[in-house]
């Protein structure tokens, strides 16, 4: 085996190493607690065995002295490093022993847990329960250890793959990370609501979706419904392991649509604010956590179901078709704008992407008895709140409201969105732009060209009225589920509901 030489095998890989091996360092690095604990002091290397030792580097736990390492020194001992982010657990054994379990790179998209254990020859009990706890400091941050996870899995999400998914890939990070599981397979239709109005939430902290993006949806419906709803959402955090055809959740909090990644982002995933939308429609009010749609993304979503068998070439083709027709979708609209033009939009992405991420979830826990809180412009049936003007839009093509930044994994559709600025971004496009401008337009979200672009409106509301018109019948999308094709009101309660993120403030997401 090739062997290069270390010069120092106590520093940590360089960053494009450790990029290599397919984790988020910078997550980490924000997630590292600010103040110096005890266990800080401990010695940062550990003696094990005859020749070995573990050290807690920068980023990584350098191994030296154990065979099949990446690296020989001088002399002629092997090192490897694993990241700090990986490291799934650390303790030791009755028998002495100490066992560090880690997520093993296999691949850019499976990791799997695997064990080093080694014996201790002097066994000094207080300093090396010190080490480990020094070493699990720099593996969570300020990330909770052994996670509470109601497990919820979708037997057809996607492909019908989930519950696979989930034995294969998902568990075994979870089980080897010491978090405690309940797992229950969907059995209908609203199962989800059903658990999220259920739940005892003492009993847990995290109800992870091995789904696509409809079961979340149900998940915080459910926990709306509560009486206690306004504390069961900051409570529990709402995850999803993606198992679906959608996976916009896990794309935008872990930064993959890999089960396996998505697993080990959970494992150390930080509790985060997100705003949730407040639709409502005839007297229904419903929870969105992703987007609502009317027009040409709606009808591509919804109305070509009899396109399934082209798997995820059934969107584009959808699409272009429609912009090839020039479909419009005729609409009165009143908004309730907070920042009206891109300049202003990408000042407040920048100033919030700027900051440090925060040291913790912020938000108090609301008292038991909050539900719901109230609608501030009221609902659609409601006359129009004053500083409201209804305006026409017959050449409507796209009216797309999003709370997120990805919708599909090409598709940074929202880039200035950020998790709890208490701001839906809208887009508006036209639908009778010239054939290539449209398919232009198209192909600007994938090379992140779209939020420029001087035909598409982009705008950071707080709420909207929306009625279609002269169309007998069309296609309203709400977290990708259709409701009737009626005049619909949203409203955006800043921080409503919790996740697990990465960075504790931000999507993993290209910004503008
Ligand atoms: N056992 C079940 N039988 C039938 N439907 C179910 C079952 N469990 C969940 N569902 C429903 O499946 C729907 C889709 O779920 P999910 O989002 O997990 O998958 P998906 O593949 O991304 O979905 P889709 O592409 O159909 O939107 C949800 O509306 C949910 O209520």
């Amino acid at each position: 085996m090739a062997s290069t030489e270390a010069t120092n095998p106590f520093q940590d890989p360089s960053p494009g190493e450790i990029r290599a091996q397919g984790h988020d360092q910078a997550a980490l690095a924000a997630s590292a607690p600010q103040s110096t604990s005890p266990q800080q002091h401990a010695s940062t290397t550990l003696d094990v065995g005859r020749n070995a030792s573990l050290t807690l580097a920068t980023d990584s736990l350098v191994i030296q002295g154990m065979n099949g390492g990446s690296t020989k020194d001088k002399e002629g001992k092997t090192t490897r490093s694993i990241p700090f982010y990986n490291i799934l657990w650390a303790e030791r054994s009755d028998s002495g022993d100490i066992t560090i379990q880690y997520a093993h790179t296999v691949s850019k998209t499976v990791v799997r847990p695997a064990i080093i254990s080694y014996s201790i020859d002097k066994p000094d009990s207080s300093a090396i329960e010190a080490w480990i706890q020094s070493l699990l400091d720099r593996a969570y941050g300020t990330s909770q250890r052994r996670k509470r996870i109601k497990v919820l899995v979708n037997p057809f999400g996607g492909q019908g793959g989930a519950v696979k998914m989930y034995h294969k890939h998902i568990a075994p990070i979870l089980a080897a990370a010491r978090c405690e599981l309940d797992m229950e397979k969907t059995m209908h239709n609203g199962h989800g609501i059903e658990v999220g109005q259920k739940l005892d939430i003492d009993a847990y902290d995290v109800v992870a979706c091995c789904s696509g993006d409809g079961i979340p949806h149900e998940v915080w419906n459910g926990l709306g419904k509560r009486e206690d709803a306004a504390r069961a959402l900051v409570k529990i955090a709402v995850t999803q392991l993606p198992c679906g055809s959608g996976n916009a959740l896990s794309l935008n909090f872990n930064g993959t649509n890999s089960p396996s990644l998505a697993a080990l982002a959970v494992v150390k995933g930080l509790r985060t604010p997100l705003d949730l939308v407040s639709v409502t429609q005839g007297d229904k009010r419903t929870l969105s956590f992703l987007s609502q749609s009317v027009g040409i993304v709606a009808e591509t979503d919804l109305g070509t179901e009899n396109l399934r068998w082209m798997g995820s070439t059934r969107f584009t083709y959808g699409i272009v078709t429609r912009l090839l027709r020039q479909s419009v979708y005729p609409a009165d609209i009143a908004v309730k704008v907070e920042h009206d033009n891109k300049a202003a939009v990408r000042e407040v992405y920048r100033t919030e992407a700027s900051k440090p991420g925060p040291h913790c979830d912020e938000r108090e826990l609301p008292p038991v008895n909050t539900g719901l809180p109230a609608l501030r412009y009221g609902t659609v049936q409601d006359p129009l709140p004053e500083s409201w003007t209804l305006v026409p839009h017959d050449h409507l093509g796209n009216f797309y409201a999003g709370n997120l930044a990805y919708m599909s994994a090409d598709a940074n559709f929202f880039p200035a969105s950020l998790p709890s600025d208490g701001c839906l971004d809208l887009v508006r496009i036209r639908g009778d732009l010239k054939r290539t401008k449209a398919i232009n337009t198209l192909l600007a979200v994938a090379e992140h060209k779209f939020f420029d672009m001087d035909h598409v409106d982009y705008q950071k509301v707080t709420a909207y009225r929306i009625i279609p018109r002269n169309q007998k019948d069309g296609y309203i999308s709400i977290d990708g589920e259709r409701i009737p094709f009626e005049p619909f009101q949203a409203e955006v309660h800043c921080g409503l509901g919790t996740v697990l993120s990465k960075s504790g403030h931000l999507f993993e997401a290209k910004g503008v």
